[in-house]
Formats: C-alpha cells, structure tokens, sequence
C-alpha cells in the first residue's frame, strides 16, 4: 500500500532532523513542505507568532486542537517551562499515528499528551479525565467551523479562567468568519489580529489572538 504524504514528512524528517532536537524537526517539516509537498502545518512565518504567544502566556497547561503532523505540538512543547505539559487533540488516527512519531522523535514525549478522538467529545473530559483545572493557553488548528463551537465548549465546562489565550490559525485563509465575529463581539474576550500569511505560499492569512477577560 503506498505511502500518505504525511508518512512522507515523518520519513524526510526521521532522515534529515537529530533525534531529540525539537527545532530540527520543525526545519526539517518546513524544508519538506516548501521544497516537496504542501502541507498544512501553521510554518515557520505564523509559526513565529505561536512561539510569541506561548512565550507570552508561558503556560503550565495548554490545548492544541488538531495536531495533524505534529508540526505545531513540537514547535509549541519546544517552548515549555520544565513540568508544563501540552495536550493536543487529533481524530484522524493515521495522523495520530505520525503525530505521535513525531512527537517522539523530537524527544518531547515527556510535555505533550496526544489524545484521539474528537474535540466536542474530549474537552468535556479534560477535568475530570485527564485532570485538568483550567487552560493557560488554547491553540486552534482543526476544521475551521469547529473554532467556535469548541471556544463556546471550552466556556461552559469552565476550562477558561481571566487571562486565558487563545490562539487561532487562518482566520483569513481558509477563513474563520464566525469564530471571529463570536469572539469580537463577545464583552468576555479582547482580540488582537496578526496579519501573515498561508504556510509555505504568498497567499494573506492571519492568526487571531482571544484573551479571555472572565
Ligand atoms: O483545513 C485546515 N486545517 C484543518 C485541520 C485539521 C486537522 O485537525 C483534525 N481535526 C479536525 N477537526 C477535529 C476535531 N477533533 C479532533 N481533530 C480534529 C484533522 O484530522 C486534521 O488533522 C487548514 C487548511 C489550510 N489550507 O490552506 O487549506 C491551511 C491551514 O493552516 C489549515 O489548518
Ligand atoms: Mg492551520
């Protein structure tokens, strides 16, 4: 049976990154996907953005939805204080299993947790499951229309606590458009746009950055 294109970056990467170096793995999938094959992964020009945030937050606790390669939960694992820990959520379990390969291979298996299966079903877990009080920091990555559904989730089961960030990908491209008027006009979040653009290509994109005020 032939490859899929994401077993194809964790090969490139399992061949040319140093096992246990989390920035070589990020280069390396970054390489891969500008020169090779385009793949979604938030790259290196956003990629830039989410490292400012995580830094800016410096969470104990943080949320990735839609791991897909691993790319951002390697970029983001890299940035953690010692005893912080990040769980990413990914349903798609062949891009699980490269994820976890991945996350393995950059040596931070220790800080990030992958949990399979959907976001609308994992996040009323996270407190009791998978002990969790509440999120310091939350990045969005998965299907653009599960943005605001999951933010509102993430409200009810009291995830969120006063100066909670979140952080969503390609609000201009693919387009996030409810996401952004939700949390915009909603008195419970101070938002902040970062213009960029989609990995790997000239084509305009943004991150949007949602604080929560409580
Ligand atoms: O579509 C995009 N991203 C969707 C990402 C989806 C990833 O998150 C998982 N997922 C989805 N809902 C889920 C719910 N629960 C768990 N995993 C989930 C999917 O199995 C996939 O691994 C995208 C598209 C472009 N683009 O240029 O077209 C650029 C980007 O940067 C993108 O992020
Ligand atoms: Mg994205």
């Amino acid at each position: 049976m032939n490859q899929s294109k994401e077993q194809r970056i964790l090969n490139f990467v399992l061949q040319n990154a140093v096992r246990g170096d989390p920035c070589s793995v990020v280069d390396a999938i970054d390489k891969y996907c500008s020169q090779k094959e385009w793949a979604m992964n938030v790259g290196d020009e956003k990629g830039k953005i989410l490292d400012k945030t995580v830094e800016e937050a410096n969470p104990s606790v943080a949320l990735e939805l839609g791991t897909y390669c691993g790319y951002s939960a390697v970029r983001i694992s890299r940035l953690l204080k010692a005893g912080a820990r990040l769980l990413t959520v990914e349903f798609n379990p062949e891009f699980a299993a490269v994820a976890k390969q991945m996350i393995e291979f950059a040596g931070v298996q220790d800080k990030v947790k992958l949990l399979e299966g959907p976001s609308e079903e994992i996040i009323p877990q996270l407190k009791k499951k998978y002990e969790v009080d509440t999120l310091d920091f939350v990045f969005l990555d998965h299907w653009k229309d599960r943005y605001t559904p999951d933010t509102k989730l993430l409200q009810e089961c009291n995830l969120l606590r006063k100066g909670s960030i979140l952080l969503a990908d390609n609000v201009i491209f693919p387009g996030a458009p409810d996401f952004l008027n939700y949390v915009r006009k909603s008195p419970h979040f101070q938002c902040t746009n970062y213009p960029s653009h989609l990995e790997y290509m000239q084509v305009e994109d943004a991150m949007e950055k949602a604080v929560f005020l409580g």
